[in-house]
């Protein structure tokens, strides 16, 4: 039996064309007004700088404009919450994304506090996780969130099921973790100090690595017949999954490229629709 591939970057597109519907009708009720994402670049990191662009890009395929904040990497704390502030009260600009990771001497914590919760489309506050763990409304982290909608498309089942989440960071491990809670799966957090995460591992209905190193976690720790999610990315097309082998006996997986990384980027651009609409429609 072969697995079920879990195509992100399919899925992205279909829904990049409900959202090319949705912004041609903001624009004709809403005086040509569209959303706007502002992007926050602080540095020269060329990897995000690619992300970066690669979000401006999904903006622009489906009409909606984006404003690029670039920012010198000695930038301070302060002048960063200084240009989130101007962006909080920007009317035009609905949705607010800060590259992780920011320069060192940036305080991170305090400056995705900083954005205001309706502009929080990639949902990195503390505000909106906590929101999202209770069952209140929140925009949901992208890359979890990504993750999320990928498994409700394909109607795999959570209730019920033991999801094992390797890595606990707060873009991407721990939101994981509150958003398969929500979905009643039974959660299991693994992180750098778990001891046996191999045996944790062998458990799981439904594996989600996000540890940030090249396939780290192991074919054979990964039972016959899981749904496996690979967050990881890295150059050259790797995961942090050892996917190769398990293609023939999995229930799902995630490609990388083109599972988990399309889906993040347009959970971005759906929730600035989103928010898009409320602020310039009243949805
Ligand atoms: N496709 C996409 O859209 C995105 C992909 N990514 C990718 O996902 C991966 C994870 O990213 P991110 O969460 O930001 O990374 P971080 O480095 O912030 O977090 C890594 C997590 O893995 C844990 N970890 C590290 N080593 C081990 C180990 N030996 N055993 C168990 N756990 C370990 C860490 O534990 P501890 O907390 O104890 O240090 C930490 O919680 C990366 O490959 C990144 O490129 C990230 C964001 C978006
Ligand atoms: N505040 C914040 N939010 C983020 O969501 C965020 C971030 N900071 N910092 C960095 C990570 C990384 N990230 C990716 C997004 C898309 C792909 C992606 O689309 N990858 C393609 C391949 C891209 C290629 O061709 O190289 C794929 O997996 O198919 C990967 C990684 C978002 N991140």
């Amino acid at each position: 039996m072969s697995a079920l591939l879990l195509d992100g970057k399919a899925l992205a597109a279909k829904t990049e064309q409900e959202l090319s519907a949705r912004i041609s009708e903001l624009k004709s009720d809403g005086k040509g007004q569209t959303p706007i994402l502002a992007t926050i670049l602080v540095g020269d990191d060329p990897a995000s700088a690619t992300y970066v662009r690669m979000k401006g890009n999904a903006c622009e395929r489906i009409g909606m404009e984006s404003v690029k904040v670039e920012m010198p990497t000695e930038t301070t704390t302060e002048q960063l919450l200084a240009k989130i502030d101007e962006l909080n009260n920007n009317p035009n600009v609905h949705g607010i994304l800060l590259q992780h990771p920011v320069p060192e001497q940036i305080d991170e914590r305090a400056c995705f506090d900083a954005i205001a919760l309706q502009k929080d489309v990639d949902g990195v506050t503390c505000l909106g996780f906590g929101r999202m763990s209770m069952g209140e409304k929140a925009y949901g982290c992208a890359t979890p969130k990504g993750i999320m909608r990928i498994l409700e498309a394909y109607d795999i089942e959570l209730a019920g099921k033991h999801a094992v989440v390797v890595g606990r960071s707060p873009i991407l491990g721990k939101p994981m973790a509150m958003m398969l809670l929500g979905a009643n799966a039974t959660v299991t957090i693994c992180h750098s100090r778990t001891k046996n995460l191999a045996d944790h591992i062998r458990q799981a209905d439904i594996v989600v690595g996000a540890v940030g190193r090249p396939e780290f976690i192991k074919a054979d720790w990964i039972k016959d017949g899981a749904v496996v999610i690979d967050a990881g990315y890295h150059p050259g097309g790797v995961g942090d999954i050892e996917l190769a082998p398990l293609v023939e006996r999995v229930a799902a997986y995630t490609p990388v490229p083109g599972g988990v990384g399309p889906m993040t980027i347009n959970t971005l651009i759906y929730q600035t629709v989103d928010s898009g609409e409320k602020a310039i429609a009243g949805k």
